[in-house]
């Protein structure tokens, strides 16, 4: 879809991201998508008005968050009119949902919507085994206290042991930084290489917070104005001496809580429209999603698990007519250092383009003065569903300043999928 109507891109916000039991530990993601999506009705004077939808995803979620994107437009100053569906896709979350307007917006069905999404790693759903759960359930029903008693037959106390949300992966059982360790032994990926990265993406995203750059982008949040994962004092020595935190004991391990994004809490949302209802309500259009794709690999019989972003970027290079050296910018999530240098040596590779990607020749190199110039997901860090609009936001932003450009986004996911967009003004 988006081939129909343009899809414009008016602007977004989030709020300072957050390392896990920090700030936000007992906000939820209730609480951080009503103050961004509440930011982002003052940013755009739309208050009391009616929106064709709100889709807003989450990862790690509440039952009691319901229904996030519309009990989050409910508090947000919106009408109650506008309704709001959740999704999630892992970490491509929010890209999704902003696809999801922008296929709306595109297909003539709404003149504009907000996509967005919102992750915690604090305060997660800690439940009781299926034993527990079936006993309480049927205690509940239980009429009389006699009733409610016996559903307890048999209790042990064992019963008790508490389920946290898992990290790992789960047909391998692996979390995601040991996936990433084995991609990057695959790729050879250097540790030297993986802390420059690190550290060059804290040096972009202070730098970017000085010039003011964030101004309008980031709205504080609980007496936090800047993400509190941010080292701008950061260097590569000073990650050189960290242990690896997922292979610790082959002395092969690569990958450190430097070269890793951190868990982390936070939330961001964009506005997309038509052109008319933008010019109509006196917004400039900061640039378009000209198009996007999601693809997936089969991680579970070797692929690496962050790689479907390079399987997807082709197949919309290709229904574009584009290359991959034709972008002005290239906003590459940041999972792991490693990630990002796997793609980048997976597009360079002429025996990966052929066999796997089906292609006659290497995608080929891009500038690395044009990745993440403000700085991703490293320095920012990565609250699951909250990453595709803070990146949409960012490079829409950058997009206007300069007057123009191709903004190339690509975002790997768990469970081996990977979605990505052409950004353009
Ligand atoms: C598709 C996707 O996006 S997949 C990605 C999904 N996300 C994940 O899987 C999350 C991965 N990350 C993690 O699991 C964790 O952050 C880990 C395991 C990497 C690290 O966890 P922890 O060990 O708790 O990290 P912690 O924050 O304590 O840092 C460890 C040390 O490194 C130091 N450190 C971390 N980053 C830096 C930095 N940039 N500069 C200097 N020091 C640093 C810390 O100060 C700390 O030092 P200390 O031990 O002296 O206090």
């Amino acid at each position: 879809m988006l081939h129909g109507r343009p899809v414009a891109v008016l602007g977004g916000v989030r709020i300072p991201f957050c390392r896990q039991n920090t700030a936000y530990a007992d906000v939820g993601n209730l609480g951080m998508s009503v103050r961004t999506l509440g930011a982002l009705v003052e940013k755009f004077g739309l208050h009391g008005q009616q929106l064709g939808e709100v889709a807003m995803g989450a990862v790690i979620k509440h039952p009691s968050d319901w229904n996030l994107g519309r009990e989050a437009t409910l508090s947000s100053g919106l009408s109650p009119l506008t309704p709001g569906i959740t999704l999630q896709r892992a970490c491509g979350t929010s890209l999704d949902a902003l696809i999801t307007i922008g296929n709306k917006i595109a297909a003539g069905q709404i003149e504009a919507g907000i996509g967005g999404g919102s992750d915690t790693t604090s305060d997660v759903p800690i439940v009781y085994g299926q034993k527990l759960r079936r006993r309480l359930l049927e205690a509940a029903r239980g009429k009389t206290t006699r009733d409610k008693l016996a559903a307890f037959k048999g209790f042990h106390l064992r019963e008790l042991k508490p389920e946290f949300p898992g990290v790992a992966e789960p047909r391998t059982g692996k979390s995601m930084g040991d996936h990433c360790e084995d991609m990057a032994k695959e790729w050879n990926i250097s540790r030297d290489s993986q802390d420059e990265l690190a550290v060059a993406s804290h040096h972009k995203l202070a730098a970017a917070y000085d010039r003011g750059f964030f101004d309008d982008l980031v709205v504080s949040f609980r007496g936090v104005s800047r993400d509190n994962i941010l080292r701008a004092d950061t260097s590569i020595e000073k990650l050189a001496t960290l242990k690896p935190a997922f292979d610790k004991v082959s002395g092969r391990g690569t990958l450190t809580a430097g070269n890793s994004t951190p868990l982390t809490d936070g939330a961001a949302a964009c506005l997309l429209s038509t052109d008319e209802w933008a010019a109509a309500h006196g917004h400039e259009v900061l640039c378009h999603i000209r198009d996007a794709q999601t693809a997936a690999v089969d991680f579970v019989h070797g692929e690496g698990l962050l790689m479907a972003p390079t399987v997807a970027v082709p197949e919309m290079l290709a229904r574009n007519g584009l290359t991959l050296q034709d972008f002005d910018l290239y906003e590459i999530h940041e999972a792991f250092a490693a990630q990002v240098l796997c793609t980048l040596r997976a597009w360079e590779s002429e025996d990966y383009c052929k066999t796997r990607l089906g292609l006659d020749a290497p995608l080929g190199r891009i500038d690395p003065a044009k990745l993440n110039i403000n700085g991703s997901s490293l320095a920012t860090g990565h609250p699951f569903a909250a990453t595709g609009a803070r990146i949409v936001a960012t490079a829409a932003k950058e997009l206007q300043q300069r007057g123009g450009g191709r903004c190339l986004v690509s975002i790997c996911t768990a469970g081996g999928m990977g979605v990505v967009a052409i950004l353009e003004r």
